[in-house]
């Protein structure tokens, strides 16, 4: 048994390193809003900006996918958008399970963001047999006795995991067994599965840790400085805000 995705090597087919990966959703984001706009070109400056990732690694990310832009002119929004939908597999619908049906579990089957890429919701899965039935989001819950043919039935591949910490590996057992490949787990517990089995795990109290890290920092940092001179005209403005998720130091969703 291996232990999320650690056993597997940093680079996927087609040899596209697991950053350049993590990076792909980033770019997609920026790209949807300006095809939303109609914008028909855009530069890997304008680009990156907007996905807040360094340009210079956009170029090299970008060369992966076999898209080198035209110079002067810039990339094809509408070409990139279906390239990268292409690299993630989200030119497909993925029917997707949330079990545990609480606080966290309903209000991820009540956001829309999923079904808009392609991530529909096929089935809320709850233990509680007070639940059962109940409608969240329009979905009647369904028992978990239920989860193995839920999970045939639908042809399900991804998981969401929403149970307290006690029940999550049991469940990802079960998901697993019955045929469940990726798993996203929200549980504060770190999941064995077996190789093939790809994990990530969210966990947005470790983000705040972290902020509270830096908070801190700061904090401390302006104790210790003088008041800062005002800067001079045409002086360089101060460095922007520390680098966020997959292409600095700090992972929005990090590996399980
Ligand atoms: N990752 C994050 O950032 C984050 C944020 C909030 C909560 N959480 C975690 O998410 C989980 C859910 O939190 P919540 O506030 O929604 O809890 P909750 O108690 O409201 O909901 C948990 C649900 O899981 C169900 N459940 C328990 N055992 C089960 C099993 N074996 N099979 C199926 N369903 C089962 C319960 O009946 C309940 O409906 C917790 O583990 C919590 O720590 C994570």
């Amino acid at each position: 048994m291996a232990t999320g995705r650690n056993h597997r090597p940093a680079t996927r087919s087609r040899g596209i390193p697991e950053a350049t990966v993590a990076r792909l959703p980033l770019y997609l984001r920026a790209l949807t809003a300006l095809s939303e706009r109609s914008v028909p070109t855009v530069s890997s400056e304008e680009l990156a900006s907007a996905a807040g990732v360094n340009s210079a690694k956009l170029r090299k990310d970008f060369s992966y996918l076999g898209s080198y832009g035209t110079r002067g002119v810039g990339y094809d929004v509408e070409y990139l958008v279906y390239q990268i939908s292409r690299e993630l597999g989200l030119t497909q619908d993925w029917p997707v399970v949330i079990v545990g049906i609480g606080n966290l579990g309903a209000a991820l089957a009540n956001y829309g963001g999923f079904a808009s890429r392609g991530f529909r919701v096929a089935a809320l899965i709850d233990a509680d047999p007070a639940l059962a039935g109940r409608q969240v989001a329009g979905i009647g819950v369904r028992h978990v006795d239920e989860l193995e043919s839920i999970i045939e039935t639908n042809g399900v591949s991804i998981g969401v995991i929403t149970t307290p910490g006690g029940a999550a590996q049991q469940v990802c057992d079960r998901l697993v067994a019955a045929g469940v490949t990726s798993i996203l787990n929200f549980a504060p517990t770190v999941l064995t599965v077996p190789d093939g089995v790809d994990v990530r795990k969210v966990d947005l109290s470790i983000e705040l840790q972290i902020l509270a890290f830096h908070e801190q920092r700061k904090a401390a940092e302006s104790l210790t400085q003088d008041v800062p001179e005002p800067l001079a005209p045409g002086a360089a403005a101060p460095a922007p805000g520390r680098d966020q998720g997959p292409d600095g130091d700090i992972p929005a969703v990090m590996p399980a």
